[in-house]
């Protein structure tokens, strides 16, 4: 029989204290739905009476099948729990569960509290009572627990007691600084349980500082904590909470994990746990982590030859598990580490394919290479790469010629007497056998100016003949600008990410000695692939 962790994500509370982060009520909402979907037992919507968007979420708050959970602190000294207006505000949120946090470390108490520590365990006692007196779950989050435990055994655990004895649901050990290694986190939750709390109503919540907050947790599990907090895609402050999308197909799909312990995760909620990261950062506007585990875009790429070759007998060479089960994918990124094995498996993926001994790989292999050594950089770039094989292997149809372009950038003051940036881009392009002339602005509609490579991709696509409504849906969502070699030599690669109505994203390359030829080369690559892939 397995014994069942419970799930509580904190993303909505300990996730907005991300610096940058400052979610708006709406979007709390769908994460908060996302997250229920995904299996968590408990999540955390914020601090209602802290801020008016915490206060409209739960206001408002979705059904959710999880336990919606309102966050708070102890009441403050010298008033009574049922006096004090910041505990009644969270009260006031109605949720069937409120997590209080507590000060455990007798420095904090005395300093940043400046009360005596027997009036913090009366307020920690009092508070907690107050919550189980008025019919909810109580939780406690005992703040700096791992540093007060090392710096005063007696007293933090004399806190925590405060809060269990009151009757508090679960009792969560914080390390609240990040500074805890795995090896303490395990040895302390095992005296703390030791000490008389049960592990089964024992949690942990963890910070990345030292990047060891997966790790902290897990040793808190190992040691009989039965309460994992994290947040997704592991935000949080500073550096971050443990990380849920990690730490959830760990505990599903790694070993002793998976044999001795259940969630609420399903197998099938696990598959779309890459597309709920991905949410998160759209709703962030951040582009995602390509190295994240599990998740991220890489976390399944197979850049070099040796590798590729074997994952194409059996991808369990080179995989710790199958990419699928947590709603990733497997890529075989062309570079100029690849082999034949990887450029036959890419071009598959293209619908491109070419047998074993045709001699265009290699032609193939060298251009790549070649390109490389001047500043092209493919592992990402796949369109860009995929195009490239096209023309080698005769499969690049024509489309459209570009036959001049010229962008002008000009700095004058507006009606109001403000400098302002104006960039205009005419470009000529042969299509359907008829020349075009178009000219386009970098004004947006809020009327900011949006550069000049803004300008000249509004002028690309605006009259491609028969093509500009397959290009209506596209759009250009990254960019990037990177010197390959400096001095009077420097070459300039620029990466675009260009995204389209039907989920698709993909990544094209130009390189020159001019920012606005590269631009305008990798633009033209993610136009081209979108118009292969769609007349396809
Ligand atoms: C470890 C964690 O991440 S816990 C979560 C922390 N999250 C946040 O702080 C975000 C939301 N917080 C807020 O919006 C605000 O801090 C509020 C609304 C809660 C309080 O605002 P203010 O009343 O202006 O207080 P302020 O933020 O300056 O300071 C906190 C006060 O609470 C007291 N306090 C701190 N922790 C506790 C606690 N666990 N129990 C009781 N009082 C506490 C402090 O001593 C301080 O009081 P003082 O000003 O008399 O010294
Ligand atoms: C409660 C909390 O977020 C912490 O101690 O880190």
């Amino acid at each position: 029989m397995k014994t069942r962790l419970s799930l509580y994500d904190t993303t909505l509370r300990d996730g907005q204290q991300t610096q940058g982060v400052q979610f708006s009520t709406e979007e709390k909402q769908i994460i908060a739905k996302s997250l229920d979907a995904l299996g968590v037992d408990y999540i955390e919507g914020g601090w209602p009476g802290a801020n008016p968007t915490d206060s409209a979420f739960f206001d408002e708050a979705p059904k959710t099948r999880a336990v919606l959970t309102a966050f708070g602190m102890t009441k403050r000294n010298g008033m009574s729990a049922e006096n004090d207006d910041v505990l009644a505000a969270v009260i006031n949120a109605n949720t069937q569960s409120i997590c209080l946090v507590g000060k455990t470390h007798e420095f904090h108490v005395t300093t940043a509290l400046g009360i005596t520590l027997p009036e913090n365990t009366s307020n920690i006692a009092k508070s907690v009572a107050h919550i189980v007196a008025v019919g909810r779950e109580a939780l406690f989050d005992a703040e700096h627990f791992f540093d007060g435990y090392k710096a005063n055994p007696v007293y933090a655990l004399e806190a925590i007691r405060a809060a269990y004895d009151a009757g508090a649901r679960w009792i969560v050990l914080c390390d609240t600084n990040g500074g805890t290694l795995p090896s303490e986190v395990g040895r302390i939750t095992g005296e703390v349980i030791a000490s008389g709390i049960d592990g089964a109503r024992l949690g942990i919540h963890t910070h990345n500082d030292t990047e060891n907050a997966v790790a902290c947790t897990l040793a808190a599990v190992d040691a009989g904590a039965r309460q994992i907090q994290g947040t997704l895609n592991g935000l949080g402050e500073r550096c971050g909470n443990a990380n849920l999308t990690a730490l959830i197909p760990i505990l599903k799909l790694k070993e002793p994990y998976a044999s001795l312990y259940e969630t609420g995760v399903s197998d099938a909620a696990l598959e779309t746990l890459t597309r709920t990261s991905r949410m998160l950062d759209e709703i962030l506007n951040r582009v995602p982590l390509r190295q994240a585990g599990f998740v991220g875009s890489s976390a399944f790429a197979h850049k070099a030859g040796l590798h590729a070759s074997a994952i194409l007998k059996d991808p369990s060479t080179y995989e710790h598990i199958i990419p699928s089960l947590v709603g990733n994918t497997r890529i075989i990124p062309m570079s100029n580490q690849a082999g034949q094995s990887n450029l036959r498996r890419r071009l598959g993926e293209a619908g491109l394919v070419v047998a074993k001994d045709d001699p265009a790989l290699a032609l193939i292999l060298d251009e790549v290479k070649a390109r490389e050594g001047i500043g092209y950089s493919y592992d990402t770039a796949q369109a860009s790469f995929e195009l490239l094989a096209r023309k080698a292997l005769g499969q690049m149809p024509e489309l459209f010629e570009v036959k001049r372009y010229r962008v002008t950038v000009e700095r004058r003051k507006n009606k109001y007497d403000q400098m302002i940036s104006l960039s205009e881009a005419v470009v000529v392009v042969k299509v359907d056998g008829e020349k075009r002339l178009s000219v386009s602005e970098s004004m947006d509609e809020t009327g900011s100016d949006r550069g000049p490579v803004n300008a000249l991709s509004k002028a690309l696509v605006k009259d491609l003949g028969q093509y500009s409504v397959l290009l209506e849906d596209m759009r250009l969502v990254d960019f990037k600008v990177r010197i390959t070699q400096g001095g009077t030599e420097a070459v300039t690669r620029v990466i675009i990410d260009s995204q389209d109505g039907q989920g698709r994203r993909w990544s094209t390359v130009g390189v020159s000695a001019n920012i606005v030829d590269a631009s305008f080369e990798a633009l033209l690559d993610a136009i081209r692939w979108k118009l292969i892939r769609d007349k396809r």
